[in-house]
This record gives C-alpha cells, structure tokens and sequence, in this order.
C-alpha cells in the first residue's frame, strides 16, 4: 500500500522504515528539512538499533522509503499515519496544538483528493482526541464527509527506545482503533504484512479505547516501577535487598519479573509526560486519581534519597563527585527526563565539582539542560580518578565491569541508583534500596 507518515522524529522514522520492511511504499513528511535530507541519504536522523540499516536498505536499495517537506505526498497515498509530538503543558496536561496544526494541514491537503482518505493517529493523545478533535477538524479543513469520504483512526505505538524495531516487527499486540469499519479495514490491511509474519494479538477497538489502552498500558509500567521503589524503600530501612524481593515476587505469573527492576525511578520521553497527560484529564474530569499521583510522588523521591544517602557518608562541597550516566536508560543519546538531572541539581547545590561520563549521551545533555553545570570524562576510569564519591544514574552494561578502577577514588563510596555494579573489597558501596 502507498502511505505516508506525518512526522519523522522517533515514532515516525520506526513506523515508516519498519512499513517498508513490510512492503508497504512510504512516503515521511516533515517540516524539518534537515531530517528530510538526512533520511533521504539513506540514515536515520535518531539513534536507534536496527534503524541504520532498514533505512539504508529501502531508501536506497528497494526504493520503498522517503522524504518530503510537501504535505502534497500524502495525495499519492491510501493512507496517512500522524506520529507528531504531544508535549506537556506547564500543569502537565497533553498540549495538542502541534497535532491541531498537523491535521489542519493534512486536511487542506486533502481537500485536492477525490478517492477515500484514512488517517492514522498515531501519537499518544488523550482519550477523546481522535474522535472530538482530529476528525472534526481533518473534516472541515478537507470538505470531505466523515465515515463517507475521509476516515480517522486511532493505532496506539507501544515500542521502547533502543529496541524499537524488534518492538514494532514483533509487538505483544498491536492495537486498531476505529469508529468506522471502512477505517478498520484499512489498518488491518497495512498490518496484514506484520501479522502473516509474525503471531501477534489483534486487538481492534474504538478509538477512545485505543488512546486509553496506550495510556493504561504507561501508567501500569510507571506505577509498577513506583511500587518496587516504595517497597523498594520500606526494605532499604529494614536491611532487605529488594532485588532478592523482587526475584521472588516475579516469580508469580500474575506478577512477572519485567519492570520490577528498582533505584532512581522512570525518565524519558513517555512515562513521565504521559502519566502527568492523564492524571491531567482525569482532573479535568474530577476525578483525583491517588495511585498516579502516588507514583510520580515516589519517583521524584528517588533521585532525593540518592543525595540523602551521600550526605549520611560525605560532605562534597568542593569535592570532586564521578557521576556515571547521563541517559534516561541505557542504550539511547535521549536524556529527556533523566534521572541523571535532578541529580546533578542536588550535587550542584551542595558546591560538588561533578565530573560526568555517559557513552552516548554528553551532546544531547549539554543541548537539553544547559542551565547544568558538569565536566565530562571520555571514560568512567578518568571521571573516578580522585572523586570523594560516585554515584551511577543509568545503568550502562559497561559500568557493571567496573573494579580495580574505582582504586583512583580519593574516597571510594559508591552509591548505585540502579543495581549495576558488584560490590568489591576496597569500596564502600550503598545500593539505593538494597
Ligand atoms: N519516543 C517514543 O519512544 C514514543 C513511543 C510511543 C509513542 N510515542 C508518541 O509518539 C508521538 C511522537 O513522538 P516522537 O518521540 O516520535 O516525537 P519527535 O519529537 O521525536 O518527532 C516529531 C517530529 O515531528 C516533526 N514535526 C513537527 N511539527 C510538524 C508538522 N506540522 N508537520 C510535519 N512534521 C512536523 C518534527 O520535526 C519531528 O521530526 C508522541 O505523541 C509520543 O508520545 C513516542
Ligand atoms: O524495571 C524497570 C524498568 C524501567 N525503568 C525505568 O523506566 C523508564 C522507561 O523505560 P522503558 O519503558 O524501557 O523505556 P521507554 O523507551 O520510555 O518506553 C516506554 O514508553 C514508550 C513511549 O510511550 C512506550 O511505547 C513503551 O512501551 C514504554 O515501555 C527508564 O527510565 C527506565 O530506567 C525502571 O526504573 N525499572
């Protein structure tokens, strides 16, 4: 099928390379023409695995992927995905001005299409967007009838940064949102592809249901990591691990291992943004809904109980502190909400002289919190060399081979935030909550 992707950030360049693996022809419009020109010299403009070569591959060997600047694209389509950014308000509800502008222009567009148009939402956008707003206004702008000449759905992405094309080649489910069947005929067929593959669950839906799946599905995962972390603190009073806790509660099918990994709490572009988003429209709503409220509580505690634990060993004002990871997780440059800022803030306001290392991470750190005052080490051994104390943020596969290097130290106290390294003779280790 011929679709286009509106967008071309982190959603959009997954879901139109991994489109083209599936043999579908896409066509990527964005209004950022250098992320334009870079995809159409055959290289992702984000860093993910997998992505170098699936965009490589259709954009210069079969041909099936490409960019444009021209809303005009879309017209040799069938169908329109829209993966544009849904940032957060001051109060934390979902600003949806950038999709409004993006549908606005979609359907000026399509007011030149005589053939049936279906649109995809594919951003994360609160429950009743698709339906109450983009619709409507993708209607108006186009002239065309809803339901008659024009479809809007609703397909909700669950992939994670760093294993995005796995998630999306061979998601748990993939979810169909629409309130027309003609719209649900559409998506099933450009998924056809994907689940002749691949065995996956189909869930098909209305579109509010849709956009409440994607955002139950973050909150669950964000509450479930927040509920380890309070359990986590309760057994870090009490002298118990919570990792041989949590071993043993994953055990439980009705539990499960996953997302029960303890320390400095959620980051990134999703969980927090997304929690704060529906938390927002339940108030909106009047409904206060405790248990979110509860797991934002504790996950901004964390980074707080990781200074605490410092202060009870050494005072760093003036000192030299390694803080190893700047990542929101490992894997990824995307520093958006990491643990690692707050961080650096308490350190800051204690006079510590923080010397940081992060293997992908340091340019889109110095970009994102200029305000952050931070000396960088090409290596963890340097940023050690001489520091009074180091604290470990994201939880790199490298900084778990760490041993005879924290000898620099001038005073060996390790505090980990996320269970990576082996406590050794020589150190004076302090795990977050173990
Ligand atoms: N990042 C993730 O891991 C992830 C996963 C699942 C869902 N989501 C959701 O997907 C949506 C997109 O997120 P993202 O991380 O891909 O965003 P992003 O910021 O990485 O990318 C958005 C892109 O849209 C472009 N753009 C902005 N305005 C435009 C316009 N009017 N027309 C065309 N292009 C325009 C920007 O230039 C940018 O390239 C959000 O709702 C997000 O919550 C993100
Ligand atoms: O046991 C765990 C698991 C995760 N985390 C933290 O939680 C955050 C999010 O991790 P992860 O879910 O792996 O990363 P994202 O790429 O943000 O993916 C989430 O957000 C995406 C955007 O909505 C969704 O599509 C994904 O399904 C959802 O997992 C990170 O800071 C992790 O360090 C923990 O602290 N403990």
């Amino acid at each position: 099928m011929d679709i286009s992707v509106i967008g071309s950030g982190y959603v959009g360049t997954t879901l139109a390379a991994c489109l083209a693996e599936l043999g579908h022809d896409v066509v990527n419009v964005d209004i950022n023409e250098e992320i334009v020109a870079t995809l159409n010299r055959g290289e992702p403009p984000i860093h993910e695995e997998r992505l170098p070569d699936l965009v490589s591959r259709h954009v210069l060997e079969t041909e099936r992927l490409r960019a444009t600047t021209d809303y005009a694209a879309v017209l040799e389509t069938e169908a329109t995905f829209v993966a544009l950014p849904t940032p957060s308000r001051d109060d934390g509800s979902i600003d949806l001005s950038i999709m409004e502008a993006g549908a606005e222009q979609l359907g000026e567009t399509l007011a030149e299409k005589d053939e049936w148009h279906t649109v995809v939402v594919k951003s994360t956008v609160v429950p009743g967007t698709t339906a109450d707003l983009i619709a409507p206004l993708v209607a108006e702008t186009s002239g065309k009838a809803l339901g008659d000449e024009v479809g809007v759905g609703m397909n909700p992405e669950f992939l994670r940064e760093g294993t995005a094309v796995q998630d999306f080649l061979e998601p748990d489910k993939v979810v169909l949102g629409a309130d027309d069947d003609r719209t649900l005929a559409v998506q099933r067929r450009i998924y056809d592809p994907l689940t002749e593959r691949y065995d996956t669950n189909v869930v098909e839906t209305g579109t509010r249901e849709a956009e409440m799946m994607k955002y139950a599905n973050n909150a669950f995962l964000a509450a479930k990591v927040s509920l380890v972390n309070d359990l986590g603190n309760i057994c870090k009073e009490l002298g118990v691990d919570t990792y041989e806790i949590a071993d043993a509660m994953g055990l439980d099918d009705r539990i499960q291992r996953s997302f029960l990994d303890s320390g400095l709490g959620w980051g990134g572009s999703c969980f927090p943004k997304d929690v704060a988003a529906i938390i927002a429209a339940a108030r909106e709503h009047g409904y206060e809904p405790p248990m979110l409220t509860a797991a934002v509580e504790v996950n901004d505690m964390m980074p707080e109980r990781l200074l605490s634990l410092l202060d009870e060993h050494v005072d760093v004002g003036g000192k030299r502190v390694a803080l190893l990871g700047l990542a929101f997780k490992p894997g990824t440059d995307d520093v958006r909400e990491t643990r690692s800022a707050p961080l650096l803030r308490g350190l800051a306001e204690r006079g510590a002289e923080v010397v940081a290392h992060d293997p992908a991470a340091v340019e889109t750190m110095r970009k994102a919190f200029p305000d952050l005052s931070f000396a960088v080490a090409d290596s963890p051994e340097e940023a050690l060399d001489g520091a009074h104390a180091c604290l470990v943020a994201t939880d790199w596969p490298e900084y778990s081979d760490l041993d005879e290097e924290f000898d620099a130290m001038a005073n060996p106290l390790v505090l980990d935030g996320r269970h990576c390294i082996e406590p050794r003779e020589g150190i004076v280790y302090e795990g977050l909550t173990w």
